[in-house]
């Protein structure tokens, strides 16, 4: 796996619905390297939860169906190994973060007790050793009070500072993996930086690999080291944050930097958002996905879906305006530019 500690193999994800079998994650590939921020970007729909829920196996049973595809964490396929294995990673050596801290914080128990559990489950350690450690976690991400603040309830805790206590959680057991999706997008924009800083920091302490999920391309150029676009449910671009920022090859990757907040910019500055709305994940058509909204489409584009082309350094795209055979004179100039 060389440097790779994570390797999403052709992953296909459907729900079974009451309007059909929606097909949420179609045919994702990724490596995630050691060390790595990686950000996953994408309207609202377009399949990310999906995929980090995949790679937990946090999708709901009653309708969700991987129906292909590998996992590989460490040379093990996460999709192929008994569920009580996977859940002895989970927590341990792969943790999530989610938007809403709520999600993974019981209201009825201390934070202390929570987070003692968590490590007395996963690391061993005795009552007392574990309480030491809980201590030691809230203070290094920034709680007052670590001690004293074991003992209360989640709903004693501001928003900002919830999200710490589940920040805590999850990196309490060193896990080699964070996935975090949407952590900041509730919290205001000074706490925001402060989480990510905090992100970032133990980070380089651990030397953990992340995957981060956003909506917000100002997050992204501060965390990420590679960036892969999500559109219907595939990945139409990943490049390194440069590529995706500078020289924007697919015409989604270009809507989209035009129409979310950059870190750097007045963000009082109207976006423009990309006209129209994503497919309906129940009856995707032929062509590419992205064709009926795309400024620069061609005939092709409405009845074959288009291959991934692999640029320098990784750098790949599914658009059939970048096909070699699509003359040079069609293809858009690239939007990038600051962020
Ligand atoms: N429990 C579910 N039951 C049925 N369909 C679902 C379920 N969860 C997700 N989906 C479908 O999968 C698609 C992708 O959902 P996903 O949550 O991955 O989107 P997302 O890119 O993370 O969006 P957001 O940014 O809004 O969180 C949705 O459009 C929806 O059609």
């Amino acid at each position: 796996m060389k440097d790779h500690i994570l390797e999403v193999e052709d992953l296909h994800v459907s729900f079974h619905t009451q309007n059909g079998v929606v097909n949420a994650v179609r045919g994702v590939n990724f490596t995630l390297n050691k060390g790595e921020t990686l950000a996953i970007v994408g309207e609202s729909g377009s399949g990310k939860s999906v995929t980090a829920k995949a790679i937990m196996r946090l999708l709901p049973k009653q309708n969700a169906r991987i129906t292909s595809g590998k996992i590989n964490y460490e040379n093990h396929d996460l999709l192929d190994m008994p569920i009580r294995k996977v859940q002895q990673i989970r927590g341990s050596q792969i943790s999530m973060v989610f938007q809403d801290p709520m999600t993974a914080l019981n209201p009825t128990m201390k934070i202390g007790k929570q987070i003692i559990e968590g490590l007395k489950k996963h690391q061993n350690l005795t009552n007392q050793q574990a309480r030491i450690k809980a201590i030691e976690m809230l203070k290094l991400v920034g709680i007052p009070n670590a001690e004293e603040r074991l003992d209360s309830y989640p709903h004693q805790y501001s928003g900002g500072m919830r999200q710490r206590v589940v920040i805590a959680m999850a990196l309490a057991c060193n896990p080699k993996i964070l996935i975090a999706d949407e952590p900041t997008t509730a919290l205001d924009v000074t706490i925001q930086a402060q989480i990510l800083e905090l992100m970032k920091a133990l980070q380089k302490k651990t030397g953990a690999s992340i995957i981060i999920i956003t909506h917000d391309l100002g997050v992204v150029a501060n965390m990420a080291d590679r960036v892969a676009v999500m559109y219907a449910g595939e990945i139409v671009e990943m490049g390194t944050v440069e590529e995706i920022f500078y020289t924007p090859q697919h015409p989604y990757t270009m809507g989209l930097l035009q129409s979310m907040p950059k870190l750097h910019e007045d963000r009082t500055k109207p976006l423009i958002p990309i006209p129209g709305s994503p497919p309906d994940l129940a009856s995707l058509g032929a062509g590419c996905p992205f064709a009926p909204r795309c400024p620069y489409t061609m005939k092709v584009c409405h009845y074959f879906a288009p291959g991934t082309s692999e640029g320098t350094n990784g750098h790949s795209v599914a658009c059939w305006l970048q096909d070699e055979r699509t003359p040079k004179e069609l293809q858009p100039v690239g939007i990038g530019g600051t962020y």
